[in-house]
């Protein structure tokens, strides 16, 4: 085996560690890149001459394998946070001379994140070292074994101890012999700081991420499409209130799996399914594709059954507060569904009833008479989720396994060979009865199944292929598809009359209802036709996928009436929450109305769940990295360099983009640019969300960079020449911008919309071209831009410590821990208030006796009231991203519009008082936007020091005559615009 590197290179350690460990051999060959030693990454494992590793984690899994395949999720999680977040800190802080306080905090962040690793076991993962241990100690070799120990890890003990075991061991100083140093004192390292020489190895040595040289060809493309290719976009399609497909459009059909009702959605849900659908079918209308996005609450089944008996209220009460609440959740998220509905209704009745009548015509259904576990205490067959007990997949073992899936292999189960079952409500073992079933006859379906799946999965991702071919690695069984319940679809067969429809048999026939429901003609979607054609894409996370790629395509398949079967699933793995899983049913993680509560914009959230979107392995939501992302990313990359290039316009070019004359090292910017913009759709296409959004980061990350290095503001000093290359640099730069707000636009349309606005263009006409991606003059020379306004605010690591404090434990603990005084979030109320008003509309109708309905109108007064008070907390805490003059216009018209309907159809002041309530608060909003504003429009530093003295003193007065923090935290939150206002100016001074 041979390792070819350069000097100095820390990959390299990584590389004879592991095989010093794994007790192989190799030939250390040192060289530079010009020496042609192969493609331009080093190092490279050379194991023979048709095997080459170039990616320096991948060739330390190879020569030390993980062998507990259920860390490999882990460890392939922890390796990639290493090549992306580690690697690249401490490389900036070697090879920078002086390091930033910033920089600083950015490596105690993740040196804390080890450390708190290595404070539960020995190594990182566990009480084995793994190649994540190896990955890890060799990027951080140059602080761990010489004096920069001191300056960097001296707070750190856990990775001191941990440094120190690993560097003791007898492989490892071999290792760091032959790479060149010596555990104590290394001899290199010292000249890799400050030397910016050192050829720093990209972090995930792919070779496809060596920048090749722009060619001659792609600068004369660069400047064609910049300069006319406004011209080859297609016109928008215009978005119809009922959407159909068409003939001569792509048609795009998107559905995203059905979260139950059993709780609020969690962050795992909402990245797993309806914010991964949404920012795809955001994509797709962006392409001009006619596009369909569909979802709704998956109502039936013992989820809806279980939550029911939790909360002591009947399955249809848990399904119309919880559908309110999703909806409400979705709706801040920003989730634009062409339709949001739920499987409860009679369509979902109807088109199931009927697909399994022509799946029983077709001789695909059997009887069998079944032993089912029965509770003799409860009185009833216990399906599903009211039984738990130990996984009996002799590799698992798990000892909370569900009566239906084991949520630790994932793999499905029969109830009654769980061992050691328990009844969920009472805890009793179950004994077992005999009942007659209805199976779907998979292994008469099988043959089509496979040789249809064995095509489709070209088009899917990684975790839905994975669990596709587990499950076609042995032959398939009948499955059941009916369950003795009461809270489901009617099973419409003689016989079967008590029974309903088992919920994974009808949850994917939801897909058609809710179409139904949308277009009032499903098949026009569902069925294929000969006019045109129909692309079908589905977004779940893994535990869905066996009912996406066996259960559902047999059904359609055995029912051979030309239904549409999937082209594209893009499942995801698991999100995980800190160092703990997410969980509905237990309440554990955070929840969607916890995150409107925190008062973090829904873009930044959507933002950072679409880049820890688990694409490939588990990923992990951190509420550190949240803060890091937002403060470095968002705020210090994108925001920066929008704010900055549209501020110079503004300022220096009297808002007006300048016209261009492109160099060539302009055309070399627009030319990388549209490297990520290809990128960036070949990405999104292949439904790898959270690539595509890596590249938008890097355009503006190039934008900074171009801006850096041009330093227009000094070239405006210079002579005409420099004079015209600064004009140029401005005007690529709010192109970009533009460039920007559109590759943004899938992901977080708010802030696109507010760039829109600054920009002074209409959201409607962003468009990208699919077949050629490129950047394009989309604002022109002599565009007037609008006043820009900073897009993000930091999130301090206090924020950060409260928030986590928060939401520790499960959500019963912390409404425990709050006591009477349990704060609902504002969707939770309005849910909870459209359910109290129904109470008492049917009480009124029912008795005159006040004495009778007057304690319920009690109970809805105090919940409005709550409601008011929680929305003037929320928008106080929100008060920095308040929305700009013209969307709260336009929401206060549509609001106003809303009431008046309402008003219309009803005299009930409780069903309207909400709403009149919200368009209060919104009017009110937009008299302090507008004061804001005319402040804005006068200000001068004079004035902006003036007015902070005056709100000032009045915050002082307010806080000496009371400590009602309601009453001063408004004026407080006006001081502090203020002096974000100050700041910014004086900066662009
Ligand atoms: N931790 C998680 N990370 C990512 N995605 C997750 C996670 N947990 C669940 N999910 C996905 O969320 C949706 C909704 O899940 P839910 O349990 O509410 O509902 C269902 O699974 C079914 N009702 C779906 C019927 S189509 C789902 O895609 C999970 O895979």
């Amino acid at each position: 085996m041979k390792i070819y590197t350069n000097e100095n290179n820390t990959a390299t350690l990584k590389l004879l560690i592991a095989a010093k460990l794994a007790g192989k051999d190799v030939e250390l060959l040192k060289g530079s890149y010009e020496e042609s030693l192969g493609p331009a990454v080093l190092p490279r494992l050379e194991v023979h001459e048709e095997l080459s590793f170039f990616s320096s984690n991948a060739a330390v899994q190879y020569l030390f394998p993980v062998l507990d395949l259920t860390q490999n999720g882990q460890c392939l999680q922890m390796l990639e946070w290493e090549a992306t977040r580690l690697y690249p800190v401490v490389s900036t802080i070697l090879t920078s001379k002086s390091v930033s306080s910033e920089l600083k905090e950015a490596l105690n962040t993740l040196l804390l994140t080890v450390n708190n690793l290595l404070a539960k076991h020995q190594y990182i993962l566990g009480d084995k070292l793994s190649a994540v241990d190896i990955s890890i100690v060799s990027t951080l070799y140059p602080l761990c074994y010489t004096d920069l120990k001191e300056t960097y890890l001296k707070e750190f003990s856990n990775v001191l101890r941990w440094s120190g075991d690993i560097g003791n061991s007898k492989a490892v100083q071999e290792a760091i012999k032959q790479w060149g140093g010596s555990p104590n004192s290394p001899p290199s390292v010292p000249s890799l700081l400050g030397n910016p020489q050192v050829i720093i190895q990209t972090p995930t040595g792919s070779p496809d991420e060596v920048p090749e040289k722009i060619s001659a060809e792609e600068l004369e493309m660069a400047k064609d499409n910049f300069l006319n290719g406004i011209n080859k976009l297609q016109p928008p399609l215009k978005r119809e209130k009922v959407v159909l497909p068409v003939k001569d459009r792509k048609n795009v059909l998107i559905t995203s799996a059905l979260p139950y009702v059993n709780n609020v959605p969690h962050l795992g849900n909402i990245i797993g399914c309806v914010l991964s659908a949404d920012i795809f079918a955001r994509y797709c209308r962006l392409c001009g594709f006619n596009t369909l996005f569909v979802c709704g609450t998956d109502e039936y089944g013992t989820a809806t059954e279980t939550k029911a008996l939790e909360e002591g209220v009947t399955p249809r009460e848990i399904c119309d507060k919880y559908f309110t609440i999703h909806d409400a959740v979705y709706r801040w998220f920003n989730i634009d569904f062409d339709y949001f509905g739920r499987t409860s209704t009679e369509q979902q009745t109807r088109i199931a009833q009927d697909l399994f009548k022509k799946l029983n015509a077709n001789g695909f259904v059997s009887k069998q008479t079944v032993e089912q576990l029965y509770c003799e205490k409860c009185e009833r067959f216990l399906a599903d989720r009211f039984v738990e007990g130990t996984c009996p997949h002799p590799g698992c073992l798990y000892d909370s396994a569900r009566g239906d899936q084991c949520d630790k292999c994932g793999k499905l189960i029969n109830a009654v060979e769980l061992r050691e079952a328990r009844c969920k409500v009472c805890s009793t073992t179950p004994t077992i009865r005999n009942s007659d079933q209805l199976f779907i006859e998979l292994p008469q379906l099988e043959p089509s199944l496979r040789s249809w799946a064995s095509r489709a999965e070209v088009g899917w991702s990684g975790p839905a292929k994975a669990v596709l071919r587990a499950w076609m690695r042995d032959k398939l069984r009948c499955r059941a598809v009916t369950r003795d319940l009461k809270w489901g679809v009617p099973v419409p067969i003689t016989g079967f009359e008590n029974k309903v429809f088992y919920v994974w048999f009808d949850a994917p026939i939801g897909y058609l209802s809710i179409t139904e429901c949308a277009t009032g003609n499903y098949e026009k979607w569902w069925k294929r036709s000969p006019d045109y054609d129909v692309k079908l894409y589905q977004f779940m996370a893994k535990d869905n996928v066996p009912f996406h790629v066996i259960m559902f395509p047999a059904t359609v398949i055995g029912v051979n009436e030309g239904h549409l079967l999937v082209d594209h699933i893009y499942a995801t793995e698991y999100l995980n929450y800190e160092d703990t899983k997410f969980s509905k049913s237990r309440g554990v993680g955070v929840f969607g109305t916890d995150a409107q509560d925190t008062g973090i914009p829904s873009d930044v959230w959507r933002f950072y769940l679409a880049m820890i979107r688990p694409e490939t392995s588990d990923s992990s939501f951190s509420w550190t990295d949240l803060a890091t992302r937002n403060n470095s990313e968002l705020l210090n990359n994108l925001g920066n360099f929008c704010h900055r290039s549209l501020s110079f316009c503004h300022s220096s070019f009297t808002a007006s983009v300048p016209d261009v004359h492109l160099t060539h090292a302009d055309l070399e910017v627009i030319a990388g640019v549209n490297r990520d913009v290809e990128a960036y759709v070949q990405h999104l296409e292949r439904g790898r969300l959270r690539d595509a959004l890596r590249h938008v980061l890097r355009v503006s990350r190039a934008g900074n960079l171009y801006m850096q290095d041009t330093q227009p503001w000094a070239l405006l000093k210079g002579d005409e020449k420099d004079r015209v290359k600064a004009a140029t640099t401005i005007a690529v730069c709010c192109e970009l911008v533009a460039l920007l707000a559109a590759l943004l636009a899938p992901y977080m349309p708010d802030t696109s919309k507010r760039l829109c606005t600054q920009l002074n263009i209409d959201q409607s006409q962003l468009r990208i071209n699919p077949t050629s991606p490129c950047m394009v003059r989309f604002l022109g020379p002599g565009h007037k831009i609008n006043k820009p306004e900073p897009l993000f605010t930091k999130i301090e690591q206090q924020t950060v410590d409260e928030l986590r404090k928060k939401y520790a434990g499960t959500q019963s603990d912390r409404e425990k821990s709050n006591g009477d005084s349990k704060k609902m979030s504002v969707a939770e109320l309005e849910a909870a208030i459209t359910a109290q008003g129904e109470k008492v509309r049917k009480l009124k109708s029912s008795t005159k006796d006040k004495a009778v309905w007057q304690p319920e109108v009690d109970v809805l007064l105090a919940l409005k009231k709550q409601l008011t008070l929680t929305q003037t907390e929320t928008k106080t805490q929100t008060n920095t991203h308040t929305d700009s003059a013209a969307d709260l216009e336009k929401a206060i018209a549509e609001q106003g519009d809303k009431v008046r309907k309402l008003k219309a159809s009803t005299k009930d002041k409780s069903v309207w008082q909400p709403e009149v309530n919200k368009l209060l608060e919104l009017k009110k909003q937009l008299a302090e936007q507008t004061n804001r504003q005319t402040k804005n429009d006068t200000t001068s530093v004079e004035t902006l020091e003036k007015a902070i003295a005056e709100q000032g003193d009045k915050v002082r007065k307010l806080k000496a005559s009371t400590k009602d923090k309601s009453v001063w935290q408004p004026e407080v939150n006006v001081l502090l615009d203020l002096k974000k206002q100050l700041t910014a100016l004086q900066a662009n001074k």
